[in-house]
């Protein structure tokens, strides 16, 4: 009998609020990230470029996408797996509507889950999003808070006076409107990720959590955090210097926890 080809090839797919990445899934191992783009048009441009047969997606913007994404699939001949959150796969939820908790905060709470360990998880994408997860698998809930991209266009969109710009200011106080807004949010973006580290311990605490916690931390917004403008022996700083270099950054978080669960949705399949 001849045999169908026994490894298919799969890409990873996550679809954020603004940005798309690729990844080749490879089992048992840290996905192989391929690319990042911005709009759905230029994903399809990538995809003629990329041999595959099976498509694993998560896609936290519009339904719109998907629905483009399952018509190219039907076309071209390739097996499309939606990831979306849902009960099971050893989480317990804390959100009573558990499907309106976001697909990506989900996947890393998998990826946790799989690591059999408590985490603290900071995504500063679009949005900056906490969660935090013990070690048995409940997720004890998170935050979410604009992102440094979205805070400065929320100020220009709603004021009549606010300008921004691409640079970074070299000073530790703005003697600019773009300077201060940048200034501004990137503060606000360091104190999420500063409050967030104290709330997080202090849940795993409340709920029993005997082991460390990991702390993960991704997104396109990592580079904003730590404020190399203030002086190191400042007690304060120090600490919070000392605590970002201590954390793991995995910049392809979400994709990891969609191989995670594009693995164990094919071992469910498989029987
Ligand atoms: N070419 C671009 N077009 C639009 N926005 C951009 C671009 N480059 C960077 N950004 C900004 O960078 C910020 C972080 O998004 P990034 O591209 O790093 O993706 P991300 O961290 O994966 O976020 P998400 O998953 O929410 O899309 C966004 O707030 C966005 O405004
Ligand atoms: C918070 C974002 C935008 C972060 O990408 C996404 O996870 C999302 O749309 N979530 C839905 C709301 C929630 O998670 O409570
Ligand atoms: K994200």
């Amino acid at each position: 009998m001849l045999e169908g080809k026994l490894v298919s090839a799969t890409l990873l797919l996550e679809i954020g609020n603004t940005a798309w990445k690729l990844a080749r899934y490879h089992q048992y191992q840290t996905p192989e990230f391929l690319s990042k783009g911005y709009g759905i048009d230029d994903l399809f441009n990538e995809f003629e470029k990329l041999e595959f047969d099976e498509l694993a997606m998560a896609n936290v913007g519009p339904e719109e996408h998907f629905e483009r994404i399952k018509l190219y699939a039907e076309t071209a001949n390739k097996v499309l797996f939606e990831a979306r959150t849902s009960s099971g796969f050893g989480i317990q939820h804390c959100y009573s509507r558990e499907a309106s908790l976001g697909v990506d905060r989900w996947l890393t709470l998998l990826l946790a889950k799989s690591e059999q360990t408590a985490a603290i998880i900071i995504d500063a994408g679009t949005a900056i999003t906490l969660d935090v997860i013990d070690e048995k698998g409940q997720h004890l809930g998170g935050w979410i808070a604009p992102g440094m991209h979205l805070m400065q266009e929320a100020l220009v969109r709603k004021s009549t006076r606010l300008r921004v710009s691409d640079e970074t200011p070299t000073e530790l106080l703005g003697s600019s409107t773009e300077n201060a807004i940048h200034l501004g949010c990137k503060a606000s973006l360091n104190g999420f990720v500063e409050q967030a580290l104290v709330a997080a311990q202090v849940r795993l605490t409340q709920a029993g959590e005997a082991n460390t916690p990991k702390v993960w931390l991704t997104g396109g917004d990592v580079p904003y955090l730590g404020n190399p403008l203030l002086p190191d022996d400042n007690d304060t700083n120090s600490a919070f210097l000392e605590r970002l270099k201590s954390i793991e950054q995995r910049p392809n978080l979400v994709l990891e926890g969609l191989a995670v669960w594009y693995q164990q949705v094919n071992k469910i399949k498989a029987g």
